[in-house]
């Protein structure tokens, strides 16, 4: 997979994935990453995590709401956490061939342009 940038990611819809297809290697997911802002790999290179700090409970379950949209307009959905009340963690892989997939990296561009109500420090 060719290294895009977020504006290029953000514009392509994600593919049906059935499996039979390699998952991305981990250069090309580090090069992917250096697109995006805050996200790491994380399960040995087969998943990608963002976490943020938001301000109460219900601006985590908004956030993961605006998430659930662009899941389910782009058919690829990722895992999410809230614990701690506030502490919101996206995760992202691509289930059907057990790691990272362009969808995944289409959906973590778009879910970095959501708005999300950050804790103040
Ligand atoms: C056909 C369609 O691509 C599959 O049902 C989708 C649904 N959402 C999905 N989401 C994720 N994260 N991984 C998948 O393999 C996946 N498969």
């Amino acid at each position: 997979m060719a290294t895009q940038t977020r504006d290029e990611l953000v514009n392509k819809k994600c593919l049906p994935c059935e499996g039979g297809v390699e998952p991305c290697s981990l250069d090309e997911a580090n090069g992917q990453l250096g697109q995006l802002d805050g996200w790491r790999l994380t399960h040995d290179g087969q998943r990608i995590r963002k976490d943020w700090r938001v301000k109460n409970f219900m601006a985590g379950i908004d956030f993961f709401n605006r998430c659930a949209e662009v899941a389910e307009a782009d058919g690829h959905h990722p895992d999410l956490h809230i614990e701690g009340y506030r502490n919101v963690s996206v995760e992202l892989w691509t289930h059907a061939i057990g790691g990272l997939s362009e969808n995944d990296f289409i959906v973590a561009a778009k879910i970095d342009q959501l708005p999300i109500e950050l804790k103040e420090d």
